[in-house]
């Protein structure tokens, strides 16, 4: 009776908006399998609602407090849904013996009867996210204890070739320690801020890697990332560093070889093969994958499921090589699996062996206050720490914001001495707009430079002249982008793309008669593998070449650009303006962010973060309330989930 009360609660609660119909959906369908209690109806719905923000489990400890403070709901919403519950388990020992008490949860040790809910380590999971988090923490821990054989005086005399030294560096060399240290290791993990050369390691990885091999023709490699863009960047990053570093050591390595070994870089969806409808994919444990090595960039957005599903795919003696940086925000979807397993890397935490071995095929002295004792993973983990790209304001800016520095913060944006940062407080939505068509003084930028590329049109007559100003409209609407954190409201990314069009209507750069115009950006929402467009992908609506000047869509492939029509592209939203989350992976010269006015649960560390480190050469930060800065730095996410102590138990 009591259930069947809470159940019409919740339903009551979600027609009213403050929950996900499918919580109330799942709940509904648990009691239909069993009597179950109340009580744990309502940690249905809340483990559903805490996956949409991320976590992949529900703590008993958050439990105990109050399960339902945690679902965002109003007073009165509460105090409804706790009349209908009656009472709540009083301890944690009490919700543990609730949950194990009940039919539809399994715990481990006792007999599987694949219920749909989980208890372990105190935590409540659905099923698929306790199966994903235990299967990455077995092959990850698994393949942190395997050690390949590397002959020392080789890897030293091709790492000292590839590393120089500088005369006047006495800091350890972070890049040539995560070469050695990946070369003995089934997983690498590689973590830096922005421009800490992650690329440019990984490149001298790959070198080493086949320089040692004893049948380099036969290593095949593979490049992939979370976004199509960002794949294609890997693969121009690698190859723009194996270039140079083919000029570096001349003969002594065969770059040209090793180039031509590899791949093109995809998505780790075209990768597995995946099935973009049901979630399958092709390459599993039984169809495992091609390759001896495989190297994942962006590794901060790649969702548990995902890494699960490289993991089980990934043949046992291939080498993994995750790159990311573990600051920024997680994935989309839930899991902060690089965060979770990079949990020790600030401190080193390497074993007095990983150090001998370091020293013996790099020559690089660890620090001694980070050799003592770690786990297997801490043996193969490396964090880059100095930038080769910020060395001004934007780096600086980014690394107080890492260390909840707020007044240094704030001090450097305020500055005036350094043009590579700005700030605009106090804002009005006008002053965004200024920014997003003109720029701003001592940056580059703003959106009417395209435009007038746009309006300017081809050179000449014929397909390669369209090409060439395509190519050129592309290139110069990526060197700047407005950025919003949240996505209602006039701050938000809906409001600023509406007001962001008007104003150049006004300013006559745009021509709008209908939704389609030429000059109209538009980023996709869904993948259309048909079409091969993906999820995040960004172009810009142009004539084509024919004398009709019907209107396409371009975008730049990894080679050439591509093209749609418009009508092909049902899943898009304009794109002046893009959230922060949309745009982790890319990087554009000059990079406005915006923030609300009002502080939300939205604007954490990670976000203010990963937007300033979008700016490879400007930064610009537009805050109507600067006390949404504050605030949003002294938040930073924390995602539940069990990784963590599920590596501890390999
Ligand atoms: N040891 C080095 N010596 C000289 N230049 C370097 C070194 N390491 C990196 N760089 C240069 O610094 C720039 C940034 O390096 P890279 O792109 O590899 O960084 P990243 O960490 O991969 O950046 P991102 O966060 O954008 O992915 C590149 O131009 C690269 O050539």
């Amino acid at each position: 009776m009591t259930s069947a009360l809470l159940l019409d609660e919740l339903d009551a609660c979600a027609d009213e908006g403050g929950l996900r119909r499918l919580g109330c959906a799942f709940a509904r369908f648990i009691a239909t399998l069993a009597d179950v209690p109340p009580c744990v109806l309502l940690s249905c719905v809340l483990l559903s609602e805490l996956e949409s923000r991320g976590d992949t489990c529900l703590s008993l400890d958050d439990l105990v407090e109050d399960p339902c403070a945690k679902l965002h709901l109003t007073p009165e919403q509460c105090e409804r849904l706790h009349r209908a519950i009656g009472s709540f388990p009083a301890s944690k020992a009490d919700w543990a013996q609730t949950f194990s008490r009940c039919e539809q949860v399994y715990t481990p040790g006792k007999t599987d009867h694949h219920q749909p809910l989980v208890l372990e380590n105190d935590r409540l999971y659905l099923r698929r996210f306790w199966r994903d988090e235990r299967s990455t923490a077995r092959l990850v821990g698994m393949r942190a204890q395997t050690r390949r054989t590397v002959d020392p005086e080789r890897a030293k005399a091709l790492l000292d070739k590839m590393f120089p030294r500088a005369r006047d560096e006495h800091e350890p060399d972070w890049q040539k320690i995560a070469c050695a240290i990946a070369a003995r290791s089934q997983v690498a993990i590689i973590t830096g801020g922005p421009g800490t050369g992650k690329t440019y390691t990984v490149a001298r990885l790959l070198a080493l890697l086949y320089a040692l091999s004893t049948r380099p023709q036969q290593l095949r490699f593979a490049l992939a990332a979370p976004s199509g863009k960002a794949a294609v960047r890997l693969k121009q990053s690698i190859d723009k560093a194996l270039q140079k570093l083919g000029d570096q050591v001349g003969g002594d390595i065969d770059v040209a070889g090793l180039m031509a070994a590899i791949p093109t870089s995809g998505t780790l969806h075209s990768l597995l093969g995946a099935n973009p409808t049901t979630r399958a994919v092709r390459h599993d444990v039984n169809n495992p994958l091609d390759v001896d090595v495989l190297i994942v960039d962006e590794a901060s957005m790649v969702h548990l499921e995902m890494m699960a599903d490289v993991l089980e795919a990934l043949p046992a003696n291939a080498i993994l090589v995750l790159l990311g940086d573990k600051d920024q925000l997680s994935s989309v979807e839930a899991g902060a699996v690089l965060g979770d397993l990079c949990d020790g890397a600030q401190a080193g935490n390497y074993d007095p062996e990983t150090a001998e071995y370091v020293l013996r095929t790099s020559g690089e002295r660890l620090p001694p206050a980070m050799v003592g004792t770690g786990s297997p993973l801490a043996q193969c983990t490396v964090m880059l720490r100095k930038s080769h790209r910020y060395g001004g304001a934007i780096g600086q800016l980014a690394l107080a914001v890492n260390a909840n520095e707020v007044a240094r913060a704030q001090d450097i944006l305020s500055q005036t001495a350094d043009d590579a940062v700005a700030w605009r407080d106090r804002a009005r939505q006008a002053d965004l707009l200024d920014l997003a068509v003109r720029g701003r003084a001592g940056a580059e930028g703003g959106y009417a430079r395209y435009l007038e590329l746009v309006a300017a049109g081809p050179q000449d007559a014929g397909e390669a002249a369209h090409e060439e100003w395509v190519t050129k409209v592309l290139l110069a609407f990526d060197q700047f982008r407005v950025l919003c954190a949240v996505r209602q409201g006039d701050w938000g990314v809906e409001g600023v793309n509406e007001a962001i069009e008007q104003r150049l209507i006004q300013e006559k750069f745009i021509v709008r008669s209908g939704e389609w115009y030429a000059g109209r950006p538009v980023m996709v929402t869904q993948n259309d593998h048909a079409m091969g467009v993906f999820n995040g992908d960004v172009g810009v609506t142009l004539p084509d070449a024919s004398a009709q000047k019907r209107l396409r869509v371009y975008f730049q492939g990894e080679v050439r650009v591509k093209s749609v029509l418009p009508t092909r592209l049902p899943h898009i939203e304009t794109a002046y303006a893009m959230t922060v989350h949309k745009v982790q992976g890319s990087e554009y010269a000059h990079t406005v962010l915006a923030l609300p006015n009002k502080s939300s649960a939205v604007v954490v560390r990670e976000l203010i973060y990963t937007g300033i480190t979008r700016a490879s050469t400007w930064f610009t930060l537009c805050t109507p309330n600067a006390a949404v800065l504050q605030d949003g730095m002294y938040t930073q996410t924390k995602r539940i989930s069990g990784l963590r102590d599920f590596m501890r138990q390999h």
